[in-house]
């Protein structure tokens, strides 16, 4: 018999890319509501193509759809969605990835984007109980200076996007690229995050937080393969932002079992754990949770550092911080 599930605790969710949480169904009915058409003439076959060899192959698919993404309600029902779910899995806050040049790139405008996905988070604490906020990622494998001529046009929505980040093809495209675009972040205000050994060495984490600043680095997962940069990201408490069934899906691991988060935690690093794109690798953030404690014998205590973990880690005022962290303990003695 197996255990029970365990109850989702309230989390801050960190490291999920909006167009990641296209579902095929949802891809299927914004296709035809668009009449964009997709290269899977239907749900079993565009379901079949959910299997992955690496980042790359994975990237390929997630571009692909987010063609059906066109008009400002298309982005509504999307950010709609991931709310419902993620309220339904304990997440009480979201600091969510969103890539503009996935979509200005083939002619939709910023606004589209942003005023469509606006729309379902200003209403997310009301109808979801739960705060969201967004977080622009520059595509590494496109020119740098695209991002530098992004972070200006920002500006209209800064009371929304909180952040700028880092993300698509990680190997041959280090950091040190978008010195320039994070320096103008900086002085527009905007907090500062990259994705940094997911695939790539452990050198691309230390270009993330020398050249860009970085206050979190998304996966990060490699740093284990350096002692040195292990030690500095536990004194300096950086948090990390990881993926567990993303990383099983895109073979950066094996299998779960095989997941360094367990030694991660145990080294005192300051661990999160997330859904990067949950419509593409089986499951949303409790998900994710159940299936890496399952596979690493997490038990209760360790759950709950991951909650903490996650509003310590997240943008959040200091003093939602603490009325979130008062509210994990709260479930986690009720618990
Ligand atoms: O996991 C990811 N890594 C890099 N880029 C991405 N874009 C969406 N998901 C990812
Ligand atoms: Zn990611």
């Amino acid at each position: 018999m197996s255990s029970p599930v365990p109850a989702a605790l309230p989390t801050a969710e960190l490291h999920l890319h909006i167009e990641g949480t296209l579902e095929p169904e949802l891809a299927v009915e914004l296709a035809r509501r668009n009449r964009v058409r997709l290269p899977h003439p239907d749900l079993a076959s565009l379901r079949r193509a959910y299997s992955f060899s690496d980042l790359p192959s994975f990237l390929d698919l997630y571009y692909e759809l987010s063609e059906v993404l066109q008009q400002p309600q298309d982005f509504t029902d999307l950010a709609e969605a991931y709310l419902t779910r993620a309220a339904a899995q304990g997440v009480r806050h979201a600091e969510v990835f969103v890539d503009p040049q996935a979509h200005t790139s083939r002619g939709v405008p910023l606004e589209v984007v942003l005023d469509g996905l606006a729309e379902a988070f200003r209403t997310a604490e009301e109808r979801h109980g739960l705060s969201a906020r967004l977080i622009a990622c520059f595509l590494r494998d496109r020119d740098p200076a695209e991002a530098e001529a992004l972070v200006p046009r920002l500006r209209p929505w800064h009371d929304l996007v909180i952040g700028v980040g880092l993300d698509s093809a990680e190997v041959g495209f280090p950091p040190e690229l978008f010195r320039r675009a994070y320096a103008l972040a900086a002085d527009e205000g905007l907090h500062r995050v990259a994705h940094a050994g997911e695939e790539g060495p452990p050198g691309y984490v230390l270009g993330a937080l020398d050249a860009l600043g970085v206050e979190r680095v998304d996966h990060g997962i490699r740093s284990i393969e350096d002692p040195a940069l292990v030690a500095r990201l536990r004194e300096e408490q950086v948090p990390l932002t990881v993926c567990p069934l993303s990383n099983v899906a895109l073979r950066a691991v094996p299998d779960l079992a095989a997941h360094p988060l367990r030694a991660m935690l145990d080294d005192g690093l300051l661990v999160t754990v997330n859904s990067d794109d949950p419509a593409y690798f089986g499951g949303y953030l409790h998900d994710n949770t159940v299936a890496v404690s399952r596979a690493l014998g997490l038990g209760a205590a360790e759950r709950r550092s991951l909650a903490e973990h996650s509003f310590r880690a997240s943008f959040l005022p200091e003093a939602d911080k603490q009325r979130h962290l008062a509210a994990v303990a709260t479930a986690a003695e009720a618990g």
